[in-house]
Order: C-alpha cells, then structure tokens, then sequence
C-alpha cells in the first residue's frame, strides 16, 4: 500500500507467525478484519463482477467426458476442449471417471484438517520452499501488497512425495488417493490437448508435467467483510495445467474480454485450466486466463482442492519455447525460447504475477 501509515510488515509477522491463519480469526468471530487484509481501491473497485447475477447464462464450458474412447465421440470432445482451452483458459469436466464419493472423501478431508485447532495445525512444519508439507495462511504474505482471505496446505506429491508420517494424519489417506485420481485426470487431457493441436496424443507427455505435483488444500473461510478484502488475488497458474476440484459454495471468477465470470460449481465437475507454460508451448494456442477468488461471504467455508502439474524436465537443452511442430511460416512463433533459470527466477521474484512473464518473453 503506497500510503500505509503504520508497520505493515510488522504486523504481517505477527500474524504470520500467530499461526492462527484466516480460519482462526474467522472463527474468532471477530466483525472487521486486519488492516493488512484490506486491498487498495484500485482492486476494490473492480470487485463488483459485471456478470455476476444469477441469471446470468454466460459460464465456462462444461465438457462431458463419457464415451472418450468411441471414435464417434472422441473427435468431438477434442474439438470442444480445444475450443474451450482457445476461448476461455478454462472448462469443467464431467464424467471424468473419479466417483462421487471419492471426490466428496477429498473434500471432507481437507475441510477437517482446516477445522482443526491452530494450535495442532501450527505444528506442520514449514519444509523447504519447493519440498515438503507446508500449512500456512495466505499465499505471498510477504511478497503482496495486501493480505488475501485463505489458508492453505500445500503437499509436494512429485517428484519425491514427503514421508508419510510428516503429512497430516486427518488427510493423508485421501491426499494420497488424490494425487493418483488427479493425475490420471490430468494425464487424459493432455492427451486430448495434444490430439487438439494435430499432434500425437502423447506428444505433451514429453513436458513431463505429470512428474511435478503439488497438493493445495484450500480453506475460504467466512470472511466478515468481504468488500475490503480478497480471497485470492487476480493471477495466472504458472503450471502446465491446473486440476480444481472445489466444494459447493462458490467464489472463483474467471477473466472473460472485460469481465470477471463467476465459476458455478457444478456437482461432481472438476475445474480444468491451462497454466503459462502451455500457453507457451502451444504458441498461443491455448490461453492460460486470470482468475481470482473473491472472499468467502458465506457461513460456511469454501474448499479447493488445486493440484499443481508443473514442468519437470522438457529437453535436454534446458531451454523452453513454442513446439517446433507447430510452427510454419504462416504460423511463427509468437514467444522466444527461454530458459529454466529465467522462468524461476522471474516467478520466485515476482509470485503470482507471473502473465509478465509471458509478455516478457513475447516475440
Ligand atoms: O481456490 C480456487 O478456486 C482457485 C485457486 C487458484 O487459483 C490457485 O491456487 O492458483
Ligand atoms: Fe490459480
């Protein structure tokens, strides 16, 4: 905030390290939040979405995902997913395979770790930054200008999955059943991704985003004046592909031209978003969009469950950049190749802000 005047950082630590996290002062009861919560009016003034009523009809696709392997229908599908990942950045899946009850199983589950006494919740050590089990409130504490509404639990399933008594014990049977069921999500749409570009289906396996996993529990608890504050702040994953598996209240809201789309969830749909990096490597092809997540006005808390799919391991040059296949004199590329280093050091430095990114790099 340009014109704070208090101790801001000061005041950031001492919540930080209170360890009682979003929930705790929810819970509280308390009636107005920390002034480190509160955003600047800039971002305030864009709260109020342009599309937001209930009888809007404008929402992102929802795909079904039945009869993938009919040579009838897959070709569809493709098309439709294609469309959505050009259009959007965003589609939910439906019939994805994954049963009602597991995804019901994950979601109670990361609501009860978040329902557990700070105190206990406290104790998750803080691992390395890239590694580990981390439970800490509020993503870029220190990096954003203003605090957002959320807690989090954060699991590095890949490439090396923390030892099993380091994860939670209320969670870690189904964080575990999770990452298999997310992962073969994942995997069956990069390969309808790669078919929708005219490539071989197993063509964007060689991203090896499936190699890197990271778990987020998100808990949105009731947040008693939501106008002030955020739940999440507008960005772009800096992933190859998002899986967003959320329960019924809603808060997601997705950019569409000039407008904030609210995500409605849809029973037993998973949430699909493309990341930076296969914005990337499609040349545009696919979007990978804003969203953000307004604070939770509700009673109830919202939960989000994210899994991460990152890129391991490309090419042995250790340089990245549009597919050479889909390039052509009529299509060139749009982004220059760049390397692993610069892409983690501008987004260790820069956080969620990572769309410069792909304007940095943009030819
Ligand atoms: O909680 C959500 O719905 C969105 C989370 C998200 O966008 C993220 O963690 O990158
Ligand atoms: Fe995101």
């Amino acid at each position: 905030m340009a014109s704070a005047d208090y101790d801001r950082m000061k005041e950031v630590k001492e919540f930080s390290e209170s360890k009682i996290g979003v929930k705790g002062l929810s819970d509280s009861g308390i009636t107005s939040i920390p002034r480190i919560f509160i955003h600047p009016p800039q971002t305030l003034s864009q709260l109020k979405p342009t599309s937001s009523s209930s009888f809007s009809s404008i929402h992102i696709p929802v795909i079904d995902l039945s009869n993938l392997d009919s040579p009838h229908h897959r070709p569809k599908i493709v098309d439709q997913i294609r469309e959505a990942s050009k259009t959007w950045g965003f589609f939910q899946v439906i019939n994805h395979g994954v049963a009602l009850s597991v995804l019901e199983e994950t979601v109670n589950a990361v609501k009860s770790f978040h329902d557990q006494p700070h105190q206990v919740k406290a104790k998750i050590s803080v691992g390395e930054e890239r590694r580990g089990v981390v439970y800490t409130s509020n993503n870029d504490l220190y990096r954003s200008e203003a605090a957002t509404w959320h807690d989090y639990l954060q699991v590095w399933m890949a490439p090396q999955p923390p030892e099993v008594e380091r994860m939670p014990e209320i969670c870690r049977r189904e964080v575990i059943a999770w990452d298999t069921h997310a992962k073969k999500v994942a995997e069956t749409l990069m390969e309808l991704l790669s078919e929708g570009l005219g490539l071989e289906p197993g063509k964007f396996k060689e991203l090896t985003f499936s190699d890197t996993r990271l778990f987020v529990g998100v808990c949105y608890p009731h947040c008693p004046q939501p106008d002030l504050t955020m739940g999440l702040a507008s960005h772009t994953d800096p992933t190859v592909l998002t899986v967003l598996l959320q329960n019924h209240v809603p808060g997601l809201q997705v950019r569409h031209g000039d407008e904030w789309v609210d995500v409605k969830p849809v029973p037993g749909g998973l949430i699909i978003n493309a990341g930076d990096f296969l914005q990337i490597v499609s040349n545009g092809e696919y979007n990978s969009i804003q969203h953000r997540v307004i604070a939770n006005p509700c009673k109830e808390p919202r939960i989000s469950i994210v899994m991460f799919f990152s890129l391991a391991k490309w090419k042995e040059s250790d340089s990245y950049g549009p597919l050479p296949e889909l390039l052509s004199p009529e299509k060139p590329a749009i982004y220059r190749n760049f390397t692993k280093q610069e892409y983690d050091d501008n987004f260790y430095s820069k956080g969620l802000d990572s769309k410069s990114f792909i304007d940095k790099i943009r030819i």
